[in-house]
């Protein structure tokens, strides 16, 4: 049980770490609480918030897995190399499409109803 909660400690740290050093995770997290506010001033129906979560979780999921990703691939390789660039890249690239897909998701469910 101890060792349980040592590791929920651990993990918080490891958000907060990506929360205050991470400009862009600032930024999805700013966006994640507009999205959010949005979709419950709206009163978007369950399944609708439900898409919403996971589209947030998924955002901020991604650009901490970058983040992890850019401390292994400096650690491992402080000097420039194609391959740490490839690596970085892609990572970058992988928040980006899950970026992407939060923008049609609220593009879909949200800004109809700010229309009406
Ligand atoms: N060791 C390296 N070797 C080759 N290219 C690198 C290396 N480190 C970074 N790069 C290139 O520079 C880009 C930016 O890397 P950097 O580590 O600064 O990440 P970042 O996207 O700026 O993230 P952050 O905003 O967190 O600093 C990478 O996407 C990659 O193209």
């Amino acid at each position: 049980m101890f060792s349980l909660l040592r590791s929920f400690r651990w993990a918080i740290s490891g958000i907060l770490y990506a929360v205050s050093t991470q400009r862009n995770m600032k930024i999805h997290l700013l966006a994640a609480l507009v999205a959010a506010a949005a979709g419950l001033y709206l009163k978007l129906p369950p399944g609708e918030l439900v898409l919403l979560a996971v589209t947030i979780f998924m955002v901020l999921a991604a650009e901490m897995f970058n983040t992890a990703l850019e401390a292994v691939v400096d650690l491992v390789s402080p000097r420039q190399h194609r391959l740490a660039r490839i690596a970085k890249d892609v990572a970058a690239g992988a928040v980006l499409l899950t970026a992407l897909n939060a923008l049609v998701v609220a593009y879909l469910l949200i800004w109809p109803r700010l229309r009406v």
